[in-house]
């Protein structure tokens, strides 16, 4: 396993956000994250790397080490990146600049000096072709997505966590976003995906859980965990799956 939680659990008053969450994602793989809104997914995000919270109880382990204490620049640094909902990029940066912060952020060791090879690389594997001196701003949804994933992928992570990557995409761009995320995927990165596009989430992943008021309800396959009963009624309601 590259990334475990073990019993993991946080509350926000008496709402029990993630109550005792334990999944694996093996090295390597796709591992898909589901269930309705209000399920727990982000929450469970911001457990994974740090960001800005701390589980009440449970364990996170990357790598065979607890990082639920560590602060989210150890963890970012240590090789777990994550991209956000909403396209967190600076507008008013350039292309480039975005880079530099992801690089500045996430990169091991000391920061790394900047060089525009590796500028040019993050935006060739995530097939951004823009002028890199062009302000992020007025960029396509899609490109957005690209430089956000971009920003992320700058530092080589081991585990890439993607937060509904296809949120807002039409079916073309979700076809983009799919050859984008297969192609980083075959040059070794580890990926967690929190999607509401299920046909996204079944071309990407091998495994997947199932999320329904913070527990984790059914762990499989795609296409045993969809056409799961508990799934079907986690979705839409008691009895839809009669
Ligand atoms: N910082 C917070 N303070 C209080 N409640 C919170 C906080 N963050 C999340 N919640 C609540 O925790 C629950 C789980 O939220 P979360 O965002 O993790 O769900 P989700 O499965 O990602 O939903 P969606 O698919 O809509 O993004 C929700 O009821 C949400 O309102």
């Amino acid at each position: 396993m590259i990334l475990a939680t073990d019993e993991v659990s946080k509350s926000f008053g008496s709402l029990k956000a993630v109550d005792g969450v334990s999944i694996d994602v093996r090295h390597g793989e796709v591992f898909g994250l589901a269930g309705p809104n209000g399920a727990g997914k982000s929450t469970l995000f911001n457990l994974l790397t740090g960001l800005p919270i701390r589980p009440d109880s449970g364990r996170v382990l990357f790598n065979g080490v607890e990082i639920q204490r560590r602060s989210p620049r150890w963890i970012a640094k240590a090789g777990l990146k994550r991209t956000f909902q909403t396209e967190a990029v600076f507008e008013s940066l350039t292309v480039r600049d975005n880079l530099r912060v992801g690089s500045a952020y996430g990169s091991p060791g000391r920061p790394a000096r900047w060089n525009n090879a590796r500028c040019e690389a993050a935006l060739a594997a995530v097939e951004l072709g823009c002028d890199p001196d062009r302000p992020a701003a007025g960029l396509s949804l899609l490109d957005r997505k690209r430089l956000m994933i971009a920003c992320a992928m700058v530092s080589e992570p081991a585990v890439l966590l993607l937060d509904e990557p296809a949120a807002g995409l039409d079916p073309a761009d979700q076809e983009a976003l799919i050859r984008l995320l297969t192609t980083i995927h075959a040059g070794g990165t580890t990926m967690v995906i929190i999607e509401h596009v299920l046909s996204v989430l079944s071309a990407l992943a091998s495994r997947m859980a199932v999320l329904d008021s913070g527990r984790v309800i059914v762990t499989g396959r795609p296409q045993d965990v969809l056409a799961d009963p508990r799934v079907v009624e986690a979705y839409l309601g008691p009895g839809a799956a009669r």
